[in-house]
């Protein structure tokens, strides 16, 4: 709770007396006093946060900062409305979200495939199956295990449900943005297939404008999550949903598998900084972005990365200048299309040009699959190129160093270890750019970075070839990184897998740190342990 002298003064929450002091959680509730303010702690808890709504004609709803934010600080927790599957997807069960073997168990009650009797009876699926098995004749039920669009219409019903089981929650929905005057202007098959199964096979009391409203708000509002097994799914918050997009995000997102959503900064924000979040993932091109965001939510971002032709000194989607060799072109937008031009003999490039030029890429890299040496020698060379062809952190380059990295996993031999150290310290530096601060991919970016440089030098000890002291200097920022993975690391919840990532990192730094004083004492008996 805490309190501090605020930014002007306002009434007393509890005797409404014009008061400087304000409550130190959120920095918007003024305070005559200590006494006042834990008189009203019991009813102010509920609505305390940092953060606070905004509107803006362009922008919408949208949270800004109420006081300063440390980088890392949980600012909101979120519990979801529902959750489900995504639309187009292969057979999964209704009440553990599991994929679906050939063999499909069906639910007694309604017909759906399910994973077992016990999920038939799941407080998830319990509340749904007496309304699909309306659908007596199995007509909008999957046939197989085969991907199909038939769960388009669970996350639908699911949110349709609230309006009894959750009043609240379901006004929550309905203020939500929907964009659905842009979504009629688009091909409706979808809508129109929900809308006949919800009402005439499912027999459900809704209007079509209000079925409507509910997918464009699915479509505007929900986030990925993974079930337990696994699966992504989709999920509705009641607040998290007010977070406008940023390609350069300053919050962290992280999911429990039962969709509890937790929200920290990733970064130190000064009062009244507009929070974001990020709709697209940061690891897309430009005009991936754009069509992305475009296409489902409807506007154009106009964040700090997409303005800056640099994108944050990465040229992550920008191509090089084929007639001057070395210098890379910078995007000149404009609604619909990017054109690139080349800022020293002003040459241009379409969209359609740059994305034929990465997909030749692309293409040859899901090609080089083949086997398993030959295509570590292959994409080794292919990595070369693109760091020639494209600036050495363009998109491309990202793609074929991830799946490099992904070939070299389980490869013990000097050359893999090298290669994998060189390619870890370049895609951390761009981790941290794309996701800066206190954020999950820069934390597992500069512990995977750490891991393969202890590798590495642990080689180099055993093996004598390199001067102890010259390893202790790459000893040091190594026992650091496993730090500062741990830090950020540890700011995921308990219940979310990767957290376990930061007592790693704190086991590897203890290693590191004997490693040193070993390299200290120069004690060569006890050379043989393994890191
Ligand atoms: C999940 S909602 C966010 C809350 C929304 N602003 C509201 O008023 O309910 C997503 C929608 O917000 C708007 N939006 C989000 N980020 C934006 C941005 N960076 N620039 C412009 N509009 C944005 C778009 O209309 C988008 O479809």
């Amino acid at each position: 709770m805490g309190g501090g002298r605020g930014r002007g003064s306002g009434p007393c929450g509890v005797c409404h007396v014009s008061s400087t002091m304000t409550c130190g959680g959120c920095g918007e509730m003024h305070y005559c006093g200590r006494d006042h303010q834990k008189r009203h702690w019991a009813q102010h808890r509920a609505t305390c946060k940092p953060f606070k709504m905004v509107t803006h004609p362009d922008l919408g709803r949208y949270m800004v900062t109420t006081r300063r934010l440390k980088a890392g600080e949980n600012v909101l927790v979120d519990q979801p409305l529902a959750f489900g599957p995504l639309p187009y997807f292969a057979a999964v069960c209704l009440g553990c979200h599991r994929l679906l073997p050939e063999e499909l168990f069906r639910c007694p009650g309604c017909w759906w495939p399910l994973c077992s009797q016990e999920c038939a009876t799941s407080k998830l699926h319990e509340r749904e199956c007496p309304i699909l098995a309306k659908d007596t004749e199995h007509v909008a039920v999957p046939q197989n295990n085969e991907e199909t669009m038939r769960y388009d219409i669970i996350m639908v019903l699911r949110v349709l449900m609230l309006r009894e089981s959750n009043p609240e929650g379901w006004g929550v929905v309905m203020n939500m943005e929907h964009h659905s005057e842009e979504r009629a202007k688009e091909t409706k098959v979808d809508l129109e297939i929900n809308i006949h199964v919800l009402r005439n096979i499912l027999g459900l009391n809704c209007a079509e404008k209000e079925v409507e409203q509910v997918r464009g708000a699915i479509a505007t509002n929900a986030m990925q999550m993974t079930s337990p097994y696994g699966v992504p799914l989709r999920a509705l918050h009641p607040r998290v949903h007010f977070f406008n997009h940023s390609c350069t995000p300053n919050l962290q997102l992280s999911f429990t598998t039962e969709g509890e959503m937790y929200v920290r900064t990733a970064v130190a924000l000064e009062p009244g900084e507009p929070m974001y979040v990020t709709y697209t993932g940061t690891a897309m091109p430009l005009w991936e972005r754009r069509a992305c965001l475009r296409e489902n939510y409807f506007f154009t971002c106009e964040c700090k990365r997409c303005e800056d032709p640099n994108e944050l000194d990465t040229d992550f989607s920008n191509p090089k200048c084929l007639e001057c060799g070395n210098v890379i072109m910078k995007p000149h937008t404009w609604v619909g299309n990017i054109k690139w031009v080349c800022p020293n003999c002003k040459a241009e490039k379409s969209e359609q040009r740059v994305k034929e030029e990465v997909q030749t890429v692309l293409t040859t890299l899901d090609m080089s699959d083949v086997s398993d040496t030959s295509s570590i020698r292959r994409l080794q060379y292919l990595l070369e190129q693109v760091g020639q062809e494209f600036h050495p952190q363009h998109f491309v380059w990202m793609k074929v160093a991830q799946r490099m990295l992904h070939k070299l996993m389980n490869d013990e031999t000097e050359r893999g270890i090298t290669l994998r150290v060189e390619i870890w310290k370049k895609l951390s530096v761009l981790y941290g750019k794309l996701e800066p601060g206190m954020t999950r991919k820069r934390g597992m970016g500069i512990l995977e970075m750490a891991l393969s440089m202890m590798k590495w030098i642990r080689n180099e000890y055993l093996q004598n070839s390199i001067y102890a002291p010259a390893l202790m200097i790459k000893l040091k920022p190594v026992i650091e990184q496993f730090q500062e993975a741990a830090d950020i690391l540890s700011l995921e919840p308990a219940q979310v897998n990767v957290h376990v990532l930061a007592e790693r990192a704190l086991i590897r730094k203890q290693e590191a740190c004997e490693l040193m004083k070993e390299m200290e004492r120069g004690d060569l008996l006890s050379r043989g342990k393994g890191c």
